[in-house]
């Protein structure tokens, strides 16, 4: 009998059913390829076929992937509901981001889009809190939340790292931040800085009577994670971080699922994303792992700076749109605003990405002349400034951090 082969993979006429992961590629095919072929190997690859025609018994197609339009470089596939696992992000993306992204058919592959069914998508749980971690956690209004992380990044002492958290909460921001290479080194032990950190916190949210929290790191395999997570729900804190590429979204679904039981929201680093995302022409994009954050269940993930910063981003814009968007009834994500950002750039960056973020900066608060918590005052005071409509300048006249911040900075994106 006849085989499975990979052109039986192409099917320019057939509409995608409402059940089905439509995927949109950039595919470069390799010199030796027509598109055609290389298209149809790329639904093959990653769905249920190989190179060889395959000589099997009984019809194994109801499970293949169909590509079904070709426009200039521009690729979309079908993927059926039945060749997926519910709720295990591992095996969706070993197929719709695995083999082909380094098969010799290709010259280059880059996943753009997804377009997710119901089926598949609600049988993950999608963010806890969301944007509502403003007004749940925190009573932030209309104003986006803030964040600082202490730098240097590594080899402050818990000492002066919970002390540099105090002097940034009682200046005016919302949240201390670990960095993402900060977990649990000798210098500065997770546990005594969880401690030592909320102590600090408390203080702060005593003086300033509003609410503050702390982004506590959690990074580590599964179940060091899962513990930490324990601990910072036992010692009161409300949110932990994770450094989401690194650890794996099989991790991330672990840490999920313990955070629901705890209450706890999950604030998402992206330390590494560049490795998919960097090259334009290859890899997956920014916009695809924002996908996959929000549909494993994160509440807060970095997206950018809308190129205001000192990393380069991808259309945070568009990427923070679909956060937002409604996917099923399922929660939004709040985006993280982060990488070289200071006071003077707060305003610029509301207009383009609006209110409903968090802004978070280091250097910006912590290089301010006068120190750290004149530092978080004026970040405070660009954003204060910003949502009453005043411009930075103006406001600057009687808050003389912000002064401070705008006569170092002035408005320029650092490097
Ligand atoms: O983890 C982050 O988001 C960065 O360390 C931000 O640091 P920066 O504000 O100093 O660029
Ligand atoms: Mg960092």
């Amino acid at each position: 009998m006849p085989g499975i082969k990979y052109e039986d993979f192409l099917d320019l006429g057939y509409t995608p059913a409402e059940s089905e992961l439509v995927c949109t590629f950039h595919v470069e095919p390799a010199a030796d390829m027509d598109m055609e072929d290389a298209a149809s190997r790329v639904a093959s690859e990653s769905s249920n076929g190989t190179w060889a025609e395959l000589q099997v018994e009984g019809s194994i197609t109801d499970l293949s992937a169909t590509t079904f339009s070709i426009e200039g470089n521009e690729v979309k596939v079908a993927y059926p509901d039945a060749l997926f696992e519910d709720g295990s992000m591992p095996q969706v993306l070993s197929c719709i981001a695995g083999n082909i992204m380094g098969m010799k058919a290709v010259e280059r592959i880059r996943l753009l889009d997804c377009d997710w069914p119901e089926p598949l998508t609600t049988s993950f749980p999608g963010p806890q809190f969301g944007s509502g971690v403003r007004n749940e956690i925190f009573d932030a209004g209309e104003r986006p939340i803030t964040a600082t992380v202490p730098k240097p990044k590594v080899g402050l002492s818990t000492d002066q790292h919970a002390q540099i958290g105090y002097e940034a909460w009682v200046g005016g921001l919302d949240l201390l931040k670990d960095d993402e290479n900060l977990t649990d080194q000798e210098f500065n032990p997770f546990a005594d800085r969880l401690t030592q950190s909320l102590a600090m916190r408390d203080d702060a949210q005593d003086e300033t009577g509003e609410k503050k929290s702390y982004l506590v790191n959690i990074t580590a395999d599964t179940n060091t994670m899962l513990e930490r997570a324990d601990m910072v729900a036992e010692q009161g804190c409300e949110y932990v971080m994770v450094d989401v590429i690194t650890t794996g979204w099989g991790a991330v679904q672990s840490v999920r699922e313990r955070c629901e039981e705890l209450g706890l929201a999950i604030h998402a680093h992206r330390a590494m994303h560049a490795a998919f995302d960097r090259i334009p022409s290859h890899g997956v994009s920014m916009r695809v792992l924002a996908q996959i954050a929000r549909i494993c269940g994160v509440d807060q993930l970095h997206t950018g700076t809308a190129d205001l910063g000192k990393l380069e981003n991808e259309d945070t814009v568009g990427i923070n749109e679909w956060l937002y968007s409604d996917l099923y009834g399922m929660n939004d994500v709040l985006p993280v605003a982060s990488g070289g950002l200071h006071p003077g750039l707060v305003a610029e960056l509301i207009d383009r990405e609006g209110t409903n973020i968090c802004i978070q900066a280091g250097g910006g608060v912590h290089g301010h002349p006068d120190g750290t918590r004149a530092g978080a005052a004026a970040l405070r005071q660009s954003v204060d400034a910003t949502v009453a409509d005043i411009p930075l300048e103006a406001y600057a006249e009687d808050h003389p951090e912000l002064k401070v911040a705008l006569d170092k900075w002035g408005t320029e994106t650092p490097r």
